[in-house]
């Protein structure tokens, strides 16, 4: 029997898969074709999910994440999966804060106080953070950098940031009303279809400042399309919050980032081309569940045993005490 556990970060959903408890691992066109049929919305297990976290051994680290989207397509970072993952490890390695290997950087994480009862909290580092067109790649907008922009392409009146942390996202800031519009959409859509100026696609996130050191994040997801929430998003706009409105946020201050699924904390440090980002929220593990090693495989999970953890019900209570309900049902 193999094991794999139902995780969300903010209610950003995955199946977590730890390739070493396998007795013969999963190739990467196995892992892209379980990944597709377990996410799926309709067919999926559980009602589907926004990807996978796979967990496998990695030199000079406590383990190494590789994350595949729902569509199948791979994520260069994932920071809300970076917490379960962090908490996963944690508990099978018994260590409090370590590093985690990731596409393309070691990135510390630690476990930190729960949020409520029941709710485990972990702190993750977000980094590498590029504004090169080459690292997004974005193209074709008539600049080298998009800091507090209008891009008329896009959008004749936003004003948008796009930032590589390093996985790529594009932000505006915008009023509630926004937030909940067709505009998020509609960009989302375009910019993660073919097209000319982020041809390998791009997070778009949406927010609306609530006030000092507060957003409401919404984010239309490269590879996933809407998600609760999108980790790296919530970080990338957070340093675009510092960038671009410094009356109310500033380096080495704690935000609070409120999203459709929860809340994190952020907070931005360094400067100039070395800044990186401490992304803080919930880990949360809903379920248990074993599949023959066979199956998964072959792509399939029919017969899987599934135990509830009983985490979900303290996580809805958490959640039920957070600001901002009515723009969340306006969305
Ligand atoms: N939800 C994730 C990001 C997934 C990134 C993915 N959609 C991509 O860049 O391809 C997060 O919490 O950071």
């Amino acid at each position: 029997m193999a094991e794999l556990r139902r995780v969300h970060g903010s209610e950003n959903t995955f199946f977590l898969l730890d390739q070493t408890t396998l007795e013969h691992q999963l190739s990467r066109a196995e892992l892209v074709t379980l990944t597709k049929r377990l996410s799926s919305r309709e067919t999926g297990l559980l009602g589907g999910a926004d990807g996978m976290l796979i967990v496998d051994d990695a030199a000079g680290a406590v383990g190494r994440m590789t994350v595949i989207n729902a569509d199948g397509s791979l994520a260069k970072m994932c920071g809300n999966g970076l917490r379960t993952v962090a908490r996963y490890l944690s508990e099978k390695t018994g260590q409090q804060q370590f590093t985690v290997q990731t596409e393309e950087a070691a990135l510390r994480v630690r476990h930190v106080a729960d949020f409520a009862a029941g709710v485990p909290g972990f702190s993750v580092e977000i980094s590498p953070v590029s504004f090169a067109s080459s690292a997004l790649p974005f193209a074709a907008l008539g600049t080298d950098k998009i800091v507090d922009q209008v891009l008329p392409a896009l959008d004749p009146a936003l004003r948008f940031t796009a930032v590589a942390v390093p996985n790529p996202h594009l932000i505006a800031f915008v009023s509630e009303a926004e937030l909940n519009g067709e505009k998020i959409g509609a960009l989302g859509k375009k910019l993660n279809a073919p097209n000319p100026y982020f041809p390998e696609g791009v997070n778009v996130t949406f927010a609306a400042i609530e006030g000092a050191h507060t957003l409401f994040a919404r984010t239309y997801e490269r590879g996933v399309g809407f998600t609760n929430a999108c980790g790296t998003g919530m970080a990338a706009t957070s340093l675009a919050f510092v960038l671009t409105h410094p009356e109310a946020a500033a380096l080495d201050q704690l935000n609070t980032v409120y999203n459709p699924g929860g809340v994190v904390q952020t907070n931005v440090h360094g400067s100039g081309a070395d800044y990186w980002i401490e992304l803080i929220g919930n880990a949360t593990t809903t379920h248990l569940i074993d599949v023959p090693e066979t199956a998964l495989h072959q792509g399939r999970f029919g017969g899987a045993q599934i135990a509830e953890t009983g985490e979900e019900a303290a996580y809805q209570r958490f959640v039920a005490t957070l600001p901002y309900r009515d723009v969340i049902a306006a969305i």
